[in-house]
């Protein structure tokens, strides 16, 4: 995840807290000196890491006469940390069955195309009606980048080659959206640099125009601290809702860009990774920090996960893995959510101690070719075979193996895994017999989801 580097030295500093050392001021400065290293090397702001240390220190007075001092520190710190990074600040959350326009706004380069083009994936993955308009006739071959771009992800797009008016393209591109009812019209607009006035003037004039219900503001979070004075300029033009950081990916000085946006007090909402369409991360300060130093997020995870499944139309698969038949079907209703999580390290990273286990195994990218191919090979069975009513013999294998267009080997591999999984569930459904409480059952879903998670991230 973003800002490795960071969590790992917190947690270095906090293992010097073993219970077995002898504990004194001494020990204890020395711990908060190292975590002062390790947050002022990832770049955040010399007056916040004062202010966290000086705030931890205030609340240990006490600290002799805790059991696990290891425990209370680690938790003062992500206290403190997640002070820092929350504007305690409600972001702008999109109305179902109405226009929301979004308007995105920021420097040159900062990445806003690309930017724009994981927010529709974002939402229209998640089921929402959504659409993209270019309103950048500054830079020659935006309208072409992101006609592309919507091209492949399937998502409706606006732009008028001819016209050199951003805002009458911004004005039409609503209004043809709004009347076809689409809830997230995304509106795309010319890079700036903060000396021109001019696009600063465009730029306004746009917003005045759509009057868009959010502006988000995208920001190379490379730039580190600068990104607090960019970020001023303009929230001072126009009324930014919200900020997405960019091109945080290997960015070891990152959290130089979180500690200057969140002075801004504009709550940050996606973190972007990587340059694909799914390098996008959903930005909550606590369990940003809570996966920062590896404690997971559990509260996050089984959002997450109710999110994505709906629990009610699945009552019919719960009572068969209930039952302790894991079909073939029940692993390919549980890869297509997996598939709708978004970000899978994101995911596996608000499972505590998971981050370990996944760093150093196959990358995200390849995960996500394995459950592909495996969707991919279940689509050519038949339901008797899903169901697992009909046992699959060497001419079924080879049925599937040609009409996925995949080795049999991997068939065969992903039977396997079936039957794995299957033998796991039956071994741990018992304990869950006399329980039916909606938060247990999403509990179950979890660990189920956990299970197959933890087989992916294993090298073949
Ligand atoms: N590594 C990485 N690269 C990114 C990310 N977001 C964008 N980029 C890259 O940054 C470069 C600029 O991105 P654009 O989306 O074209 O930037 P822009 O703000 O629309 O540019 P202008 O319209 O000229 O202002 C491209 O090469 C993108 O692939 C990110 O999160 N990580």
């Amino acid at each position: 995840m973003v800002l490795n580097d960071l969590g790992k030295k917190i947690n270095d500093a906090l293992s010097n807290l073993n219970k077995d050392y002898h504990f004194d001021k001494q020990l204890l400065n020395k711990v908060l000196k190292d975590i002062q290293l390790a947050l002022l090397q990832s770049d955040i702001n010399v007056k916040y890491v004062k202010q966290l240390s000086d705030n931890i220190l205030q609340k240990c007075n006490n600290i002799e006469e805790a059991v696990n001092k290891k425990k209370l520190i680690q938790q003062l710190v992500v206290q403190e940390l997640t002070k820092m990074l929350d504007p305690k600040k409600q972001p702008f959350s999109l109305k179902s069955g109405k226009p929301n326009v979004v308007m995105f706004v920021g420097l040159q380069g900062a990445g806003k195309t690309t930017t724009c083009a994981k927010y529709a994936n974002y939402w229209k993955k998640k089921g929402w009606r959504t659409c993209l308009i270019c309103a950048d006739t500054f830079r020659a071959g935006a309208f072409d980048q992101l006609q592309q771009i919507a091209t492949k992800i399937r998502i409706p797009f606006y732009g008028n080659r001819t016209e050199t008016d951003p805002v009458a393209i911004a004005i039409e591109g609503v209004k043809t959206f709004q009347k076809q009812n689409f809830e997230v019209i995304i509106i795309d607009t010319s890079g700036r640099h903060m000396q021109e006035s001019e696009l600063f003037d465009e730029m306004k004039q746009i917003y005045s125009a759509v009057c868009p219900n959010e502006c988000i503001f995208v920001m190379d979070g490379s730039n580190g601290q600068a990104c607090l004075n960019q970020a001023q300029a303009f929230k001072k033009a126009v009324d930014v809702g919200s900020v997405i950081i960019t091109k945080l990916d290997g960015h070891s000085k990152g959290g130089g860009a979180l500690s200057a946006v969140a002075a801004t007090e504009s709550p940050i909402i996606f973190l972007g990774t990587g340059e694909h369409f799914d390098d996008l991360e959903t930005f909550k300060a606590e369990s940003f920090v809570k996966r920062l130093l590896g404690l997971g997020d559990f509260k996050g995870m089984i959002e997450t996960v109710s999110e994505v499944i709906d629990l009610e139309s699945q009552q019919q698969n719960i009572k068969q893995i209930a039952k302790g038949q894991f079909t073939l079907r029940a692993l390919q209703q549980n890869y297509k959510s997996i598939l709708k999580m978004g970000s899978l390290n994101q995911f596996m990273s608000m499972i505590p101690g998971m981050q370990n286990i996944i760093q150093g195994q196959i990358s995200e990218k390849e995960q996500i070719n394995k459950i592909k191919k495996s969707l991919t090979i279940m689509d050519s069975m038949s339901n008797d075979e899903l169901d697992g009513i009909t046992q699959i013999t060497q001419k079924q294998l080879f049925r599937i193996s040609k009409g996925s267009g995949q080795p049999i080997e991997n068939v065969k591999l992903l039977i396997d895994e079936q039957k794995t999984f299957a033998k796991t569930l039956k071994k741990i459904m018992p304990s869950m017999k006399d329980s039916d409480s909606k938060t247990k059952r999403n509990a179950k879903k979890v660990d189920g989801i956990n299970d197959l998670l933890q087989n992916l991230f294993k090298k073949q």
